[in-house]
């Protein structure tokens, strides 16, 4: 009886043992298939331990062309580079980017805490900067609901008008300036799309075009070339691959000194804006004005279901220097581009020249209303924005929660970041990629040419939930800047000088700024309506 009881026990401890061996073989192969079909992070240099490729990002400037270049000798069209603790993801590929940007919008619809960003933002008070949440849906719906419905669209039509008039008067006085020998003369190119840029956005925001006296010659004063110039400068250094952006600790000793150059830039654009927004706040509260005629008016009016200021003074200066920062750069970046593409094949130049003939004629400027009808221009834009874009990378989205993307696992908190000319230069998608040629965007010729692509083959506005709302304003500017100087002047390089399509190394700008030799095309009367 014994002998079988110890038997039955042994049989049992036997079957527990071979159970429990089971149990955990099982165990362990479920988690290493847990393991082996995760999957992995896109491509990318390995990176030291915690800091990841901070040395290389700190040595490699600019960084985004030591970035573009490594993804080149991988091969990939998507990569991962780990900053610190982030993981930054760059992306040239459309497929992959419509992942991103559509199928995963809400995924990928944040941006990133960081010190630019904060410093920039007045600590995510403004749109575009702004992380997901309930400050970025009020600020998007102002926005879209206020400065740049139709309505205001069609409200600020007459300064916008103005300001493309100040432009041809600008250039065309330039031609006849002493300096000039009373001569056809040279025109800085940069200077003035720049600064049409400069004076819409003034115009439409603070009612006017200078915050001093402007020059003689209708140029920008040292004012304005300080407020413009201080708003590229933040626009180069905004998301600039600085240190304290992936390690906040080190901000305090600013070790690449990008705080120091972004903050001496904000304080120059926010000393000219501030003094208009506090001085016209005062004056509504005092009731000295009266009529909403301008951006800053209709913020300042704004209220909530308790009749309080929906905005407060603070949000107002963050939104503000955010749509200078937007309407400045792209407009004028593509149509310097364009000026300088166009001069070296005379061929597109004759053929943008002979729309706008037969579309507006001779006998007045370039109207808003015929925007619609300059196919070619618009494409001449348009192809310009693909092969130019003004910044190497979309603005960063960021993602929520963890993801899976063409494959590749994207941790939660990674930092998406479309490549500008990888998308707008992709060999695959694009034939002849470093061809400037406007008629690849005239598909259809009856169709008009749109300067979106929601396909995401090229970045101009992008799409989605962080889609650019500024798409009609954009548009409007970038293709009434190349219009009228194109319409109302003759453009040739200066004897001698062969214009060089090369970019300057640390933007992507035109590395010389454009100089060309203008002579009116239209008569004076028109010129100076
Ligand atoms: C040709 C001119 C312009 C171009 C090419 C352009 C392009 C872009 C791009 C690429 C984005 C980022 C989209 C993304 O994160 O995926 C953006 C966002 C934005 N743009 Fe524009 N933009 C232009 C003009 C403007 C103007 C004139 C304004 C307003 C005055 C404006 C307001 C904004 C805002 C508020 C956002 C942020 C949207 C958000 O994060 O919710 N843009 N724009």
């Amino acid at each position: 009886m014994e002998n079988k009881t110890s038997i039955c026990i042994e049989f049992l401890l036997l079957l527990a043992t071979i159970i429990i061996v089971f149990f955990a073989k099982w165990l362990n192969h479920s988690k290493k298939r847990r393991k082996t079909t995760k999957p992995p992070l896109p491509p990318g240099p390995t990176g030291y331990p915690i800091i990841g490729c901070l040395p290389e990002m700190t040595k490699k400037k600019p960084t985004f062309r030591w970035i573009h270049k490594l993804m080149q000798e991988m091969d990939t069209e998507i990569a991962c580079f780990r900053l610190g603790g982030t993981h930054v993801i760059p992306v040239t590929s459309p497929e992959l980017s419509r992942e991103f940007l559509k199928e995963h919008d809400l995924i990928f619809a944040s941006r990133p805490h960081c010190m630019s960003a904060r410093l920039t933002s007045c600590n995510y008070l403004s749109t575009v900067i702004g992380p997901i949440g309930d400050q970025w849906k009020k600020m998007r719906r102002i926005l879209s609901s206020h400065a740049l419905s139709s309505a205001m669209h069609t409200k600020l039509h007459d300064k916008r008008d103005k300001e493309a008039d100040h432009l041809v008067r600008y250039v065309y006085t330039q031609l006849l300036s002493p300096q000039n020998n009373n001569k056809n003369g040279l025109v800085n190119l940069r200077v003035a799309t720049q600064h049409y840029c400069g004076n819409v956005i003034r115009k439409m925001v603070f009612g006017k075009r200078f915050f001093g006296a402007g020059m003689e010659d209708g140029g920008p004063g040292l004012e304005e070339r300080e407020h413009v110039d201080g708003l590229f400068t933040i626009l180069t250094y905004l998301y600039g691959f600085a240190i304290a952006d992936y390690v906040p600790c080190l901000e305090v000793f600013d070790f690449d000194g990008y705080r120091k150059i972004l903050g001496d830039a904000l304080d120059n654009v926010r000393k000219y804006q501030d003094r208009e927004i506090t001085n016209r706040v005062e004056m509504w509260r005092k009731g000295i004005k009266k009529t909403e005629d301008d951006i800053l008016d209709v913020f300042i009016n704004l209220k909530d279901s308790k009749h309080n200021p929906l905005l407060s003074v603070q949000e107002i200066r963050a939104q503000i220097t955010e749509i200078m920062l937007a309407g400045v750069d792209n407009p004028s970046n593509a149509v310097e581009w364009a000026m300088a593409e166009m001069i070296n094949q005379p061929h597109i130049l004759n053929r943008a020249c002979r729309e706008l003939d037969s579309v507006v004629g001779r006998g007045k400027m370039v109207q808003e209303s015929d925007l619609p009808n300059l196919n070619y221009v618009r494409a001449c834009v348009k192809e310009s924005f693909r092969l130019h874009p003004v910044a190497p990378f979309n603005v960063p989205h960021v993602s929520t929660e963890d993801a899976v993307v063409g494959g590749y696992f994207i941790p939660r908190g990674s930092h998406v970041l479309l490549s500008r000319p990888g998308l707008g230069r992709n060999p695959r998608v694009w034939e002849n990629p470093l061809e400037y040629k406007p008629e690849r965007h005239m598909v259809f010729e009856s169709a008009q040419v749109e300067l979106v692509d929601h396909d995401l083959r090229m970045l101009s506005f992008s799409t989605g939930r962080r889609g650019c709302p500024g798409v009609t304003l954009g548009s409007t500017m970038a293709v009434m800047l190349l219009a009228r100087l194109l319409h109302g002047f003759d453009w040739m390089a200066p004897p001698g000088v062969r214009i060089d399509l090369v970019e300057s190394e640390g933007v992507l700008l035109l590395a010389k700024p454009l100089v060309l030799h203008a002579t009116p095309r239209l008569e004076p009367s028109v010129l100076l309506k």
